[in-house]
């Protein structure tokens, strides 16, 4: 027994000073690099950090005075975190793997196209840009965001009272309804549907919250805690019913596929698969988690803080609805959109641009280095290292966009935004892969909407008090008021 505990606790001190090497090693290759104050010795910044009052622009500031680049020590790792344009031009340069920050979403995911690396990923971008790249597919989707922005709008009718709407739920039911209907292409209306929609919210909010917990981070702790109880069904049911629907379309003969006006992604992957492609029905089943992972938060918070900022912008909305009025002719909401009608909303696209600028849905994304980088200053990143990728930060230094707390959605009109300074979906070669789809479902829902109601600041005016789970949030919500607007005039 003696034996058995020395053993143990070999391994253990082998560990932890394995640790603690790298960290010395990393330390001495980064001490040059700011490291804000207060930094306990103990806990490094996890304490100053949490104690931010206004999160986003505090860390902006500390990093944008440090000259955009800062150390950050959150026990046991030790990270940089950046918001100069070079130091992203760089990272992006070489072969980054997300490592570690995909952690807590691959129980999901597996080796999908977002938590992928090496040749599984490329392999993956190569089939599923086929898919995301197909403009018949992608026009067949907008059809699938009308009928969800209709019902959109009909729900939206039965608020109008409310001087206090929070439209992050309503946001997120629609893009769920147009997830599965794009995605999966399931009919909505079933029992199934309701408890398969509340698993992927949960296994959503569930990974968000690990993030911030740090002995719900350690996977035995974690298996002591409710929401894994929930995390565990909540796969359970999300992976049953992909088997479930994935099954279905399987019996559906071939020829449906080819003369389907609804083709969905998973048709499109299914049609691979029935042809002796390269993908299975694992690889099928993590990539329809994937889009359910990716595609569900980013847009329904994004789309949010759009609603918002008109509301508070009247000028800019009245302008929006302006060009729907040039498009359509009239204000009524209750006309077809087609793809070019989208195509056509190119003021429309400056706001969601500047929205995304202010509020981008993910505010960080994280790297950890295949090589070591020389940067211009002489300091190396080594191999290894984690380098956070502060968008927010960027979005908001006055060296790349001036007056940056304003909302200019004209600053996107002329072609001159600085390379590697607006990065909402990313850059590089991990640049997220639905971005045009987003695009084309958020035109479609904000033009449902402005056409049929007047954005209004909530009463009272609450701003969102914003905090970071895995995307940014609002702790209060995102809240406006609506007004029925006449068909006849703005
Ligand atoms: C406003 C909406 C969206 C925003 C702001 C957004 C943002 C991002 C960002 C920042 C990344 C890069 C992550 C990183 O480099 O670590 C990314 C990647 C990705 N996004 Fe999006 N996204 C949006 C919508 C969507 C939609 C609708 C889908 C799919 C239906 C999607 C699928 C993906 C996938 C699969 C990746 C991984 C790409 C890769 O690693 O090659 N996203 N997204």
């Amino acid at each position: 027994m003696f034996h058995v505990v020395l053993i143990i606790s070999a391994i253990l001190v082998f560990f932890i000073l394995k640790i603690l090497l790298g960290l010395y090693r990393l330390n001495s290759y980064l001490s040059e690099i700011p490291k804000p104050q207060p930094c306990s010795w103990f806990l490094g910044h996890t304490l100053a950090f949490s104690g931010f009052k206004d999160i986003f622009p505090e860390t902006t500031k500390i990093i944008n005075d440090n000259g955009g680049l800062i150390r950050v020590i959150i026990p046991p790792a030790m990270a940089v975190m950046t918001t100069d344009k070079n130091v992203i031009r760089a990272v992006l340069k070489t072969q980054g793997a997300k490592g570690h920050c995909t952690y807590f979403i691959k129980p999901w995911l597996e080796e999908g196209l977002f938590t992928s690396e090496g040749t599984k990923w490329r392999e993956r971008k190569k089939i599923l840009s086929v898919c995301f790249g197909n403009l018949d597919l992608l026009k067949n989707f907008i059809r699938v965001f009308e009928e969800i922005g209709n019902d959109l709008v009909d729900v939206l009718e039965t608020k109008i009272d409310e001087k206090c709407l929070n439209v992050i739920p309503l946001m997120k039911k629609y893009t769920m309804d147009v997830l599965c209907g794009t995605a999966l292409g399931v009919p909505m209306k079933s029992n199934h549907y309701d408890s398969y929609t509340k698993s992927v919210d949960n296994l959503c909010t569930i990974i968000g919250s690990r993030l911030h917990s740090p002995h719900k981070k350690i996977d035995f702790l974690f298996r002591f805690t409710e929401e894994y109880r929930i995390h565990q069904k909540s796969l359970k049911i999300v992976n049953d019913y992909f088997d479930e629907v994935f099954e279905d379309k399987l019996k559906q003969s071939y020829v449906d596929f080819d003369m389907k006006e609804r083709l969905t992604f998973l048709d499109s992957l299914i049609r691979s698969y029935k042809n002796g492609g390269q993908v299975t029905k694992d690889d099928i089943r993590e990539e329809v988690n994937t889009f359910m992972f990716a595609g569900y938060d980013t847009s329904s918070i994004a789309m949010a803080f759009i609603l918002y900022l008109l509301a508070h912008n009247p000028t800019v909305q009245e302008k929006v609805v302006q060009e729907q009025i040039d498009i359509f002719g009239s204000l009524t909401p209750d006309g077809p959109i087609d793809y070019d009608h989208l195509q056509r909303m190119r003021y429309l696209e400056t706001v969601i641009m500047e929205s995304l600028r202010l509020y981008p849905s993910a505010p960080l994304i994280g790297r950890m280095l295949s090589d070591d980088i020389h940067l211009e200053n002489g300091i190396v990143l080594p191999k290894s290292c984690v380098v956070l990728l502060y968008i927010y930060g960027c979005h908001h230094n006055p060296k790349y966009f001036p007056e940056p707390e304003k909302f200019i959605p004209e600053r996107f009109e002329k072609d001159d935004i600085e390379s590697n300074t607006y990065l909402p979906f990313g850059i590089g070669q991990r640049v997220c892969i639905g971005k045009k789809f987003a695009i084309l479902e958020t035109k479609s829902c904000i033009s449902k909407i402005v056409r049929k109601f007047r954005l209004l600041p909530s009463v009272p005016d609450t701003k969102p008090q914003l905090i970071f789970q895995m995307l940014i949030a609002s702790k209060n919500g995102v809240n406006i008021s609506l007004e029925r607007r006449n068909s006849q005039c703005i």
